[in-house]
């Protein structure tokens, strides 16, 4: 058995005209179970598309991705989904919804249609509750997330990828468009999930200050490739030398 939860060996996606050059390419790297990984990197250095390469969102023509030591694939991408929860940029929550409707919606790909179609069990919503609880919006449940703020909202769609109880949370700049001071109650939720359910971490950021106040370990990418893959010592003159 592997000491890694995720391996990517040698991930390449199709050549990009525009870029001159395969949006990932050659990518090879491990993270340990428990680990808080930040991924770095200038604008259009591949980190949305690393991080999505993780569950299966994007076509590779080459290499491979492993989720605890299994291949993803189409046999196996089911349970590589429900072992990693997402947290898209920007949220996409429905806003239209109430916040535990949306953290219902994290449970849509576990049941079948007719397991949802008068509403989801008891046993998720009263779930989906102690998870708004548990990130400090019980009060807020049944408000439609149009009408939450920022932060709010991003704890809602925090909410949604843990209620299928995932190993890993993966998060794509889960701080942007934040005030400092609910970027800072986002990244508390994600240190307490992270040290307190020993949930692998491993989130795309842009402030440094805030990856060498959270993270364990850097992953830096630059034109598609791995440039860094080490401690948050000295992240600054790391990003900006490449
Ligand atoms: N489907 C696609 N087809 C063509 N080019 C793409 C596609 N998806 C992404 N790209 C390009 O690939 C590069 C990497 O995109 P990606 O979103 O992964 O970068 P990023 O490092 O997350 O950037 P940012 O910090 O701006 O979010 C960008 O130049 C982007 O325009």
């Amino acid at each position: 058995m592997s000491d890694y939860i995720i391996e990517c060996h040698n991930l390449e996606t199709a050549y990009v005209a525009s870029l001159n050059r395969p949006i990932l390419n050659k990518i090879n790297c491990q993270i340990k179970q428990g680990e808080f990984v930040v991924l770095l990197g200038l604008n259009g250095a591949g980190k949305s598309t690393l991080l999505r390469s993780l569950v299966g969102l994007v076509p590779l023509i080459r290499g491979e991705v492993r989720i605890n030591g299994v291949a993803t694939n189409t046999r196996t991408i089911s349970q590589t989904r429900r072992d990693v929860g997402m947290l898209f940029q920007g949220g996409g929550l429905i806003p239209q919804l109430s916040a535990i409707e949306n953290v219902l919606c994290g449970k849509l790909g576990a049941r079948t249609t007719w397991q949802t179609i008068f509403g989801f069990p008891k046993r998720d919503r009263l779930l989906a509750l102690e998870l708004l609880e548990q990130l400090g919006l019980r009060e807020l449940a049944y408000q439609k997330t149009s009408r939450l703020s920022g932060g709010q909202q991003q704890r809602v769609a925090i909410a949604r990828a843990l209620i299928q109880s995932p190993q890993i949370l993966l998060a794509d700049e889960p701080t942007t468009g934040l005030d400092v001071i609910a970027a800072q109650q986002v990244m508390d939720t994600l240190a307490q999930l992270h040290s307190q359910q020993g949930i692998t971490i491993v989130t795309v950021l842009h402030d440094l200050g805030i990856a060498a106040k959270y993270a364990q370990s850097a992953i830096v990418l630059d034109a598609g490739r791995i440039v860094y893959q080490g401690a948050c010592d000295n992240l600054q003159e790391i990003v900006i030398s490449h």
